[in-house]
């Protein structure tokens, strides 16, 4: 893209990069830097064994990296039960479990490594989680030493989102707060969601997807790289600064 400088870190010499070259990077929260998803997981199992129903990882993989509502829409459609449960009413009975399980929230293992190591290399970052800010606060009280590094954070509930993902709102926001011009096409999103990579992919970026085990991977695909794990990434293959201590 015309008018779009060179990365602060870039020394102008190739590098070892094979899939891009990456400017800026956008961070997803829930099930990537922090281990948040398996919250849901239980509150929603306890809600549905209510109703004799099993609460499965089909079901999860529509309902995770969406906003609230349209996560809870999905889970009363999917599990057949308009006529005993509203959206509205599932969302109020899950969230005082929510709110105390959010307090022992912990990160993912290696996202505050490579957190600090892009920050501290100068590569801007941020966070966009379909979480509203009353929850991003909740989750983020223990962590914000890690968070208070991002250049900016886009939550759910921001005007500029007005549809959740896969619509690519969220990360058009969260790409047009950096500063400067920023070529999409060297964005690169971390996800752990089905959503969330479809949701990078319609904005034009690149994804890389954290899933958890247990999601099929026919959901995989869309992806342009999968990892088992934040620790498992290698930046320079995106031809962002290398890990200078490789024995982490
Ligand atoms: O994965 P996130 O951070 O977009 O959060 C989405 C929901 O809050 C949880 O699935
Ligand atoms: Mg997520």
């Amino acid at each position: 893209m015309a008018g779009v400088a060179a990365p602060a870190w870039s020394n102008g010499t190739a590098g070892a990069a094979t899939r891009g070259s990456v400017t800026h990077v956008i961070f997803d929260m829930d099930g990537l830097l922090l281990d948040t998803e398996g919250f849901y997981t239980l509150v929603q199992e306890r809600i549905l064994a209510r109703y004799g129903k099993t609460f499965d990882w089909s079901l999860k993989a529509k309902m995770m990296g969406k906003k609230a509502i349209e996560a809870a829409r999905v889970f009363v459609e999917e599990m057949d039960l308009a006529d005993v449960l509203t959206p509205e009413a599932f969302l109020e009975e899950r969230e005082g479990m929510l709110q105390q399980l959010f307090t022992t929230t912990e990160l993912m293992p290696g996202a505050k490594r490579l957190i600090d190591h892009l920050h501290a290399k100068g590569v801007p970052i941020c966070v966009a989680t379909g979480s509203h800010r009353r929850h991003f606060q909740l989750k983020t009280q223990n962590h914000s030493d890690v968070f208070a590094l991002m250049h900016h954070i886009v939550v759910g509930d921001d005007p500029e989102v007005r549809n959740g993902k896969p619509s690519p709102d969220i990360f058009l926001a969260a790409a047009k707060r950096f500063e400067g011009n920023v070529d999409l096409s060297k964005v690169l999103v971390f996800e752990d969601a089905p959503s969330g990579v479809a949701a990078a992919k319609n904005a034009g970026m690149l994804a890389v997807m954290v899933p958890d085990p247990r999601l099929d991977a026919s959901y995989h695909e869309g992806a342009d790289q999968v990892l088992g794990s934040l620790s498992d990434f290698d930046p320079a293959v995106w031809g962002l600064p290398p890990f200078e201590d490789l024995s982490l």
